[in-house]
């Protein structure tokens, strides 16, 4: 316990540090050990990272860099959204999404009717953000030089209307994707407003992306649960957890297996994010049957079949092969 209050402190520091200050001091609870002693298993030798960086993120599984997104970038992610809420822009294969609490009500062309846009990697406007430099800069010090973006997603957290539906349970993203090796398989979440326990910022474990992929499911929770956001029923509780309190345009990278969610958005507004899933051009599918993800396959196959009115023989794999879009490098496996 001591060690893990010890840790958690630790944390808490690195991420109060102001925005100049994006470094992260060597965490491991073996703090004796001299940084670039320790063998580096989820980074890849490169220039950027700093050493204390990529100890950082091998021993908690995130990094947090200040202020990486510009005001001017952010307002044309928020401007392209509120012409998608409005119906002036129509992009092929967006997956919208309302919060199940709304789901059944009727469509007001208005933020407040959509929790989640996915896919929206046929939008140039919100696409630009999977192709930002400085974002690539980061994640090819996880994935390597040959980069796809594999899901995309502009999140709205609406004000929850009382029902705790706003929160995202605790989950490991590995869950959902068919493709492999984790340690090559980065998320950049980018904040497109303050986010902070107050509006459901991100909830993190740091370290349990050293484990392995849990089985998930719906929790059981009794104000309803949004479609496929399955969560792991039995993380340790007392496990340090960390709220990711960020700014305007602050960026977290965080590996696959981190367990993460967020909580409930308490406030009157919309707490809005966009978020990329990168994955190594070089990665390959895997076939999920007899895994503990049979479940979501299960699931996104009958979304699929629904969708693109196809039978259920459209393969897990085959709904990730159409998303997914080279953005650096040369194609390869995936
Ligand atoms: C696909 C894999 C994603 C990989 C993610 C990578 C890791 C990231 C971690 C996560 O984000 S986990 C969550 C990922 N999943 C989502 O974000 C959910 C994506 N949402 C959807 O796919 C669609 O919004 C959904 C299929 C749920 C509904 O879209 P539709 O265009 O089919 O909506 P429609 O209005 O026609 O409603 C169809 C049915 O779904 C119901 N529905 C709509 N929204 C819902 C909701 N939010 N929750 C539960 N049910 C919902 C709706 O009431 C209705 O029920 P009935 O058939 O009984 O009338
Ligand atoms: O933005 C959020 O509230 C949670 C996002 C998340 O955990 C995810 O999509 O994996």
């Amino acid at each position: 316990m001591y060690r893990a209050a010890g840790r958690l402190k630790i944390l808490q520091q690195h991420l109060d540090r102001p925005p100049a200050a994006i470094t992260a001091s060597c965490t491991s609870a073996q703090s004796v050990t001299p940084c670039f002693t320790v063998p580096l298993r989820y980074t890849l030798d490169n220039d950027l990272l700093l050493p204390e960086q990529r100890h950082f993120y091998e021993e908690n599984g995130f990094l947090l860099i200040r202020d990486l997104v510009s005001a001017e970038d952010i307002d044309r992610f928020r401007a392209e959204f509120e012409r998608i809420c409005r119906r002036e822009v129509q992009v092929p294969g967006l997956v919208v999404m309302r919060d199940v609490a709304i789901a059944k009500s009727e469509f007001v062309p208005d933020q407040k009717a959509i929790t989640k846009v996915q896919d929206f990697q046929e939008d140039p406007e919100l696409f630009h953000y999977c192709q930002l430099p400085q974002i690539l800069k980061y994640v090819e010090c996880f994935t390597g030089p040959n980069i796809m973006a594999m899901h995309t997603m502009l999140i709205n957290k609406p004000p929850d209307a009382g029902k705790k539906t706003s929160r995202h349970p605790m989950h490991q993203d590995l869950h959902y994707f068919p493709f492999r090796p984790a340690d090559r398989i980065v998320c950049a979440w980018t904040a497109l407003e303050r986010v902070d326990r107050s509006n459901g910022c991100l909830v993190i474990l740091p370290g349990s992306h050293k484990g392995t992929l849990q089985e998930h499911d719906y929790p059981n929770w009794e104000g309803g649960v949004n479609k496929m956001y399955h969560g792991i029923r039995n993380y340790h509780t007392d496990h340090p957890r960390v709220h990711v309190v960020m700014e305007k345009g602050d960026t977290v990278f965080f590996h696959p297996l981190l367990i993460h969610g967020s909580g409930m958005n308490q406030t009157e507004g919309f707490r809005k994010a966009i978020s990329c899933h990168y994955a190594s051009a070089d990665c390959y599918y895997i076939d999920v049957k007899g895994t503990t993800q049979e479940n979501i396959e299960k699931e996104v196959q009958e979304i699929a079949a629904r969708k693109y009115a196809l039978d259920t023989s459209i393969k897990f794999q085959d709904t990730w092969a159409m998303r997914g879009r080279l953005v650096q490098g040369e194609r390869t496996s995936l």
